[in-house]
């Protein structure tokens, strides 16, 4: 499965960085900073309406390359000129060629929140990503056990890092509710097969106290896909290849949004 051999190549990865910076180093670095307690990530989220996570990817796994060329910077300024809530920036670097300096440089040019977009198997990259300038971060339910997902929720807390604790079965959304995650996130892609399915939200919704913030990520590629999420109470959504494979990011997120049909 895909998902396990990214986890055991990101164990690779932390080990090598730990080598180069200690664990100790990180987590005082990560602690001096300021923790913004306002957690605004969620403040966007919370909006009145959908709002709009948009992604920052250039390639993925199950669609290889999808833009050749790049621009990560003016493409998370097109974002934030569009109207988005928030911008998620894959950091990971073999399956997506992200790097950590995508989002240190989106954070220095856009204001509102990032979401580092990696995959957490070390509490090292919970430290990291508040280092790198982001205001959340992804806990995968398939990759971290709910013991776990409450030890990095409660560090990420203590960051002022808000957490998106993504799920994509009953089981899992019941441990991130377990863990005592607020903001959930429900892959509609499966990630043994890559078959999307949007519906595997709506399904999933229902099991998620209002209170909560609910965020429905992948496979989201017309208006019609939008508004039947936001009809079955979603908060979020998390879009990534409709907006990468356009040339015009601000009018393909209105279109996404619905702004042209009455
Ligand atoms: O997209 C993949 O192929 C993938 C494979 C394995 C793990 C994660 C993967 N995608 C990460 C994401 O969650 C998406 O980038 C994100 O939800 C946006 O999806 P989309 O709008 O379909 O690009």
């Amino acid at each position: 499965m895909i998902l396990e051999k990214i986890a055991k190549r990101t164990v690779e990865r932390v080990a090598e960085l730990k080598r180069e910076k200690s664990e100790e180093q990180v987590i005082s670095e990560a602690k001096a900073l300021d923790s913004d307690t306002a957690f605004p990530f969620e403040e966007a989220l919370r909006a009145e309406g959908l709002s709009f996570i948009c992604e920052v990817k250039k390639a993925s796994p199950s669609k290889g390359i999808i833009a050749q060329d790049f621009p990560y910077l003016q493409i998370a300024k097109d974002y934030e000129a569009a109207g988005a809530a928030a911008i998620s920036v894959l950091t990971e670097p073999y399956w997506f060629q992200g790097q950590d300096c995508f989002l240190t440089e989106i954070r220095q040019d856009v204001g509102i929140p990032l979401l580092r977009k990696d995959f957490i198997v070390d509490s090292y990259q919970i430290y990291e990503a508040k280092i790198i300038g982001a205001s959340a971060i992804l806990l995968i339910c398939t990759l971290l056990d709910t013991d776990t997902l409450k030890r990095y929720l409660e560090i990420a807390q203590s960051l002022g890092l808000s957490a998106l604790v993504e799920a994509h079965t009953e089981e899992e959304v019941k441990s991130a509710l377990k863990a005592g995650a607020r903001v959930i996130g429900v892959n509609n892609r499966n990630l043994q097969t890559f078959e999307v399915d949007i519906t595997t939200s709506i399904r999933l919704r229902k099991l998620v106290p209002k209170d909560f913030l609910f965020v429905s990520e992948s496979g989201i590629n017309s208006p019609e896909d939008v508004a039947v999420l936001k009809e079955n109470k979603t908060d979020a959504v998390l879009i990534g290849e409709s907006l990468m494979r356009s040339d015009r990011k601000k009018e393909q997120l209105a279109f996404l949004r619905g702004d042209n049909q009455q």
